[in-house]
């Protein structure tokens, strides 16, 4: 006899899962804090594949004792199988088993275990993989970084990580032909064939080299993606893709023959802005030789009991950092007040707000209302700066995550002739930038001035200030200034 076990509804996996911190809005790539995120989510998923996969072995252990049970009834029958079947109760029992228990394995084997893989949380998406991968390549052409040398954990003579493995060479490679990035898709390719042995798993050398050639192609290097097509055949005559590409590639290497073919158009920064990134100020040193460092101590009540340190980083346009204007407990209560209100930031005026390959990070506003960390902030600033900030905007927090810029820029607005700059705030031009480093950067974000040949590394608790227009209210073309990708670490 089966015992009706079935009866039992298997209540146990219905569960469910929700991490109400785990709930942030897409664009990852452009912070650090937006990708601390997707660890717990990984964590997460992980924590939530355990679940399913326990309750998938409760339930097969299930379906194993049910089975060994039907198996004991079956010998019993086939002992015996003329009489078993003659025997009406025995008979009755076979067909019920038949009909009325296979079919409720049969239901229970299509029975969901209750379990999802948990996604309650904003996947990343193909953007945030792109935009991981253009930071890299941003970083490459920045900083002068070669694949073989990143792909072994090495930044700047610095070990940060672990050799990458071949099929991570090689995804690497692929996410940026898909960002039309060959120039460096070649170079991760090639040192995803470089790093191929018999042993790699997941991934072949003719998918490496296949990859490899097309990158090539449309660099215009057909000769040698026609060496790699063909090695491939040699390797895989019947390879498709190999076969497709054979004649495409030989027509192109005839074509560039007879007609050349243009030259790749390389990346393109303002003068200066990838030399000042990687710290060669170019001031001269006559410049450098009239900047001086004082204590500020006289304008205002407040700077009697306490003195600001100042140190000049130009003369003209004034650029200048004060240091130690923030502390420590103050940097805390300030990101912990802009984390939850973090978003991509956005480029343009009031009229058309967007965002821009030109600025990754994540920003968000802080109102003087909001804490009283915010006005205190306000107020030192004030008296930094000696403006009032009854026109000023509200205070902005910025976070960048690996690779994030800010490509060079001003400040200030340029209106259409009789508009007003910034409608929405409605107070006029950008006067004048503070700035304060509420981080340090391992390596790389530094702020970076390229028509001065000024470059300033952040350092905790420190502030930059300058004017954005003259002193007439023109605007001041030399304050065009950018933040470089950072190369390590989080800045804020
Ligand atoms: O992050 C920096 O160093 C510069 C930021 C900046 O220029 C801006 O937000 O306007
Ligand atoms: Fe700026």
């Amino acid at each position: 006899m089966v015992p009706k076990l079935f009866y039992l509804t298997i209540g146990w996996w219905m569960c469910c899962y929700y991490h109400p911190w785990m709930n942030v809005q897409g664009e990852y790539f452009s912070s650090t804090e937006q990708m601390r995120q997707l660890l717990k989510l990984e964590q997460s998923l992980i924590t939530s594949l355990d679940r399913y996969i326990k309750l998938h072995e409760q339930k097969i252990e299930f379906l194993q004792r049910q089975r060994n049970l039907l198996e004991n009834e079956l010998k019993k029958g086939l002992k015996d199988d003329v009489e078993y079947a003659s025997n009406p109760v025995s008979a009755f029992l076979l067909v019920n088993r038949l009909v009325t228990e296979w079919n409720r394995i049969r239901t229970f084997m299509d029975m969901d275990v209750g379990a999802k893989l948990q996604n309650n949380t904003v996947m990343p998406t193909d953007e945030d993989v792109l935009g991981v991968v253009e930071g890299l390549a941003r970083l490459q052409d920045i900083y002068e970084l070669n694949a073989r040398e990143m792909a072994s954990g090495k930044l700047l003579d610095r070990k940060i990580g672990r050799q990458l493995k071949t099929s991570e060479c090689y995804e690497i490679g692929n996410k940026l032909t898909a960002a039309k990035n060959y120039r460096h898709a070649v170079n991760w390719l090639r040192e995803s064939l470089r790093l191929w042995t018999t042993d790699s798993p997941g991934i072949s050398k003719v998918e490496v080299m296949n990859a490899l050639s097309y990158a090539l192609s449309q660099q215009g290097e057909y000769e040698e993606a026609l060496e790699f097509t063909q090695k491939v055949l040699k390797l895989q005559p019947d390879n498709q893709r190999a076969l497709s590409s054979k004649e495409p590639l030989e027509k192109w290497i005839v074509y560039k023959k007879e007609h050349g073919l243009p030259p790749p158009v390389p990346e393109t920064y303002a003068k200066n802005y990838p030399s000042l990134c990687r710290g060669d100020n170019q001031q001269s040193a006559k410049d450098l030789a009239k900047l001086r460092c004082r204590y500020e101590h006289n304008r205002t009540p407040f700077l009697r009991i306490s003195p600001l340190k100042l140190e000049e980083v130009n003369l003209d346009p004034v650029i200048v950092v004060y240091h130690e204007m923030i502390s420590n407990k103050e940097i805390d209560a300030l990101i912990n007040i802009a984390k939850p209100l973090l978003h991509r930031s956005m480029v343009g005026d009031d009229q058309k707000r967007t965002v821009s390959k030109t600025r990754t990070s994540s920003n968000a506003w802080l109102d003087d209302a909001m804490h009283p960390v915010v006005r205190s902030i306000s107020k030192r600033t004030e008296d930094m700066t000696d403006l009032a900030m009854s026109a000023a905007e509200q205070l902005q927090v910025g976070n960048y995550g690996v690779g994030g810029h800010y490509l060079p820029h001003y400040d200030y607005g340029v209106p259409e002739d009789g508009k007003e700059v910034y409608p929405a705030i409605g107070k006029g031009n950008r006067i004048a930038t503070v700035m304060y480093y509420l981080s340090d950067v391992a390596i790389g974000g530094a702020t970076v001035f390229p028509h001065l040949g000024v470059g300033i590394f952040p350092k905790k608790g420190s502030a930059i200030f300058w004017y954005n227009l003259h002193a007439n209210g023109t605007v001041d073309t030399r304050t065009l200034h950018g933040a470089c990708p950072v190369l390590l670490g989080s800045k804020w």
